[in-house]
């Protein structure tokens, strides 16, 4: 299998990390990308390394759509930048970090505020607390928060308990990210009370196959959202997106746009708030450096042994 290393900076600073680096990897069906986060130990990462894996060897299913529409992700930053990120993408919704360590409420909601200018009354505005607030908390913020009418709140607490209590007191609807990605079986998570609506993210539910799997198993509407990979990664969320029999919402695919570099000359950035369902075609790949090269071939070749 042909292997090639990637690493670009950030635009900015997102989920703690400045820099965002991975493999990809060639097979018969083309390219497939492993860019599991640093922070993950090797026996977490065995269900990213089969979503590359399918991408290489047999490819995704027919899709039935031809395009995906995407909401451009702000990160924590000051209104300013919130109000030109999503000015700049043409996305109709916009996704923002809230509840980031170090930042205030006032942070948050200048940041919502900002973002809900920008978007005019037409847009969607949706928040991800990754799982940062108790059920209090989470109950407090989205009463402030639901001023500027959110979409969603996605995972305002850790557990799938506290999300269901939260459910109970809130009117905005709550998505499941951290608790079906990381949980042992992601298809067996009992979210009957804790959601409305379940996010699916390709590679670490371990392939588009996989991800359909515990769309149909939970059976509640699904937004699809990356992982932050380059456009190859990018692609096979679109796929994903593109097969699932039904798209309610808007999904998380615009984050290319945080790279300072993609791995092609033709990136999956959105067009009028969609991105088209297409090849890519890794023909400008960022150099790593040699120590973060040697780091990605070791992580892989431990990864394979597993
Ligand atoms: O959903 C989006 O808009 C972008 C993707 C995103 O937020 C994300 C990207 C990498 C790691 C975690 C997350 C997350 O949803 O929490
Ligand atoms: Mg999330």
């Amino acid at each position: 299998m042909d292997v090639r290393v990637w690493s670009t900076p950030l635009r900015t600073r997102f989920r703690g990390i400045d820099v965002r680096d991975g493999v990809l990897v060639r097979g018969p069906a083309g390219w497939g990308e492993f860019s599991p986060f640093w922070d993950y130990a090797d026996a977490e990462v065995t269900r990213w390394w089969a979503a590359a894996v399918e991408a290489a060897t047999v490819g995704w299913p027919a899709p039935v759509r031809t395009s995906v529409p995407v909401n451009c992700t702000v990160p924590a930053v000051g209104p300013e930048r919130a109000h030109a990120i999503v000015t700049a993408s043409g996305c109709r919704t916009a996704k923002v970090k809230v509840a980031e360590p170090g930042q205030t409420d006032a942070d948050d909601e200048a940041r919502v505020e900002a973002v809900r200018d920008a978007l005019g009354p037409g847009g969607a505005v949706r928040v991800d607390a990754n799982a940062a607030w108790s059920v209090d908390r989470a109950a407090e913020r989205i009463a402030v928060l639901d001023r500027y009418d959110l979409e969603y709140v996605e995972q305002p607490c850790a557990t799938v308990e506290e999300l269901a209590a939260l459910r109970r007191r809130v009117d905005v609807r709550v998505a499941a990210d951290e608790v079906v990605r990381r949980a042992v079986d992601p298809a067996g998570v009992d979210l009957r009370e804790a959601c409305d609506v379940v996010v699916l993210k390709v590679q670490p539910l371990g392939g588009v196959r996989a991800a359909l799997a515990v769309a149909e198993a939970h059976g509640l509407p699904c937004v699809v959202s990356s992982a932050l990979e380059s456009s190859v990664g990018i692609a096979a969320g679109v796929a994903l997106a593109a097969a699932l029999p039904a798209l309610p919402f808007a999904c998380g695919l615009a984050t290319v746009a945080l790279f300072d570099h993609d791995v092609t000359s033709e990136p999956l950035l959105p067009v009028d708030g969609a991105l088209p369902v297409r090849p890519v075609v890794p023909d400008r790949l960022p150099a790593a450096d040699p120590g973060t090269e040697r780091h990605w071939l070791a992580r892989l070749e431990r990864v394979r042994a597993l």
